[in-house]
């Protein structure tokens, strides 16, 4: 429909990836963040966008002391739509440098999004930006296309645990169609862990400007967490500091070189996802026990598909032996049950296998899988053009065309 490449946006709660279809990697991967004078509270309107002062991604945090950060998505959901608009105006002309008139574009949306929602993103794309056609698909349902899973056996059948910034989801999908009466949302993710180290070490007082900790605690955690085999023998090794890792680099706000020790903070922030009663109160289920009771919701006949099609996506999935503990302590947990239901009922059941995918394309699955559908030839089946819209209005944002049914 169009020679123009599909202009690809997945704006999550801390980072966008933006890029266009067919590459196997997004252009920018930004923070979701904008600072603008015109947020500390006067009201702006959508007519004086062009002339507004305001910076997006790293160039927001950059001037944060002269104008107010905030983030236009929370917990995946978009929640200031004046400020998405101009984080979308933004990278549409200055980061991607594209004439919206000329493209289609694809976002994404979490599981569950209102269709109201849905609606808006149409209005802002069509009315404001004149976008020449627009899809908006489901998250996990891109994840899993971009799988391996997905090149292997052409099934749209799996369980996605998408883990970022802001919402971690376990999201069962049949067939393409997400299982909406099972999605699980987990109130753990990647900014908890982040909080986390950085209160390990504000309590150590490691020498941290207060304005730089939260990055600084970003950091460590990207380069230097991991998911331990045991935690009790873990922290019996961390009492030798030798284990200690040093942390160097230059405070994000002040601009200071910072010298810090990292310590069991490294196993201990990821293990909230695997033992969490022993950090938080408001919630107490480990991961592998979601996962099993949301495939255990699910239709009796889907469940060795889902259980055998598990795929991770987003930033929060990638610390290291993360995959492995999942699968032993998940593989565990099925076999535990098959060997109780044989000695109740003297049946020896068919073995149930567990596979937790981990790829290369994690970190961005959703983008990548986004790519992967808007460069295949059914694309254009459930692409909404401007005619349609300039025909039917928002309302045909409302229902989402379900893909990979029929490639
Ligand atoms: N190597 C890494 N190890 C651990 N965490 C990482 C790594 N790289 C990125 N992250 C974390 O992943 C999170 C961002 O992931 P992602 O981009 O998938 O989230 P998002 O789409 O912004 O958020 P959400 O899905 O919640 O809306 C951040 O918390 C970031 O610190």
């Amino acid at each position: 429909m169009s020679s123009m490449p599909v202009v690809i946006f997945d704006n999550g709660s801390g980072y966008s990836k933006l890029g266009f279809a067919g590459n196997t990697d997004p252009n920018y991967i930004i923070p979701t963040a904008i600072s603008s004078r015109e947020s500390l509270g006067v009201p702006v309107s959508r007519l004086q966008c062009e002339d507004l002062d305001f910076f997006i991604g790293e160039d927001a945090y950059q001037n944060q002391k002269t104008h107010n950060l905030s983030f236009p998505i929370k917990e995946g959901q978009i929640n200031n739509w004046d400020d998405m608009e101009r984080f979308w105006e933004r990278t549409i002309y200055s980061l991607m440098s594209v004439e919206p008139q000329e493209h289609v574009f694809m976002l994404t949306e979490p599981p569950m999004n209102p269709p109201e929602n849905r609606e808006q993103m149409a209005e802002i794309m069509f009315e404001t930006f004149d976008v020449k056609g627009l899809y908006i698909g489901v998250q996990a349902v891109l994840a899993l296309f971009g799988s391996n899973l997905y090149k292997e056996k052409q099934n749209l059948t799996g369980t996605v645990i998408d883990s970022g910034d802001g919402v971690t989801h376990i999201i069962p999908v049949a067939h393409g169609y997400v299982i909406s009466s099972c999605i699980k949302h987990i109130p753990i993710a990647g900014k908890d862990i982040t909080k986390y180290i950085a209160k390990a070490l504000k309590d150590r007082r490691e020498p941290i400007a207060t304005e730089d900790l939260m990055d600084a605690a970003r950091v460590i955690k990207e380069k230097n967490c991991y998911v331990c085999k045991d935690m009790d023998k873990e922290l019996l090794r961390f009492n030798d500091k030798a284990e200690w890792k040093n942390y160097e680099g230059i405070g994000r706000t002040t601009g200071a070189q910072i010298n810090a020790k990292v310590g069991p903070e490294m196993f201990l922030g990821p293990e909230v996802f695997f033992s969490p009663g022993k950090f938080t109160r408001d919630w107490d289920k480990p991961l592998d026990e979601c996962l099993d009771s949301t495939i255990q919701g699910c239709p009796i006949d889907l469940r060795r598909d889902l259980y055998s099609n598990v795929v991770l996506s987003g930033g929060t999935t990638l610390f290291k032996n993360f995959h492995h503990r999942l699968q032993r302590s998940m593989q565990q947990r099925v076999n535990d049950r098959l060997a109780r239901y044989a000695a109740s009922s003297g049946n020896t059941p068919k073995p149930i296998e567990c596979k937790i995918n981990a790829y290369k394309t994690q970190r961005y699955a959703v983008w990548y899988g986004a790519s992967m559908f808007a460069a295949s030839p059914e694309f254009s089946r459930v692409v909404h053009t401007r005619e349609e819209y300039l025909e039917h209005g928002p309302s045909i944002a409302r229902r989402n065309v379900v893909f990979g049914s029929g490639v």
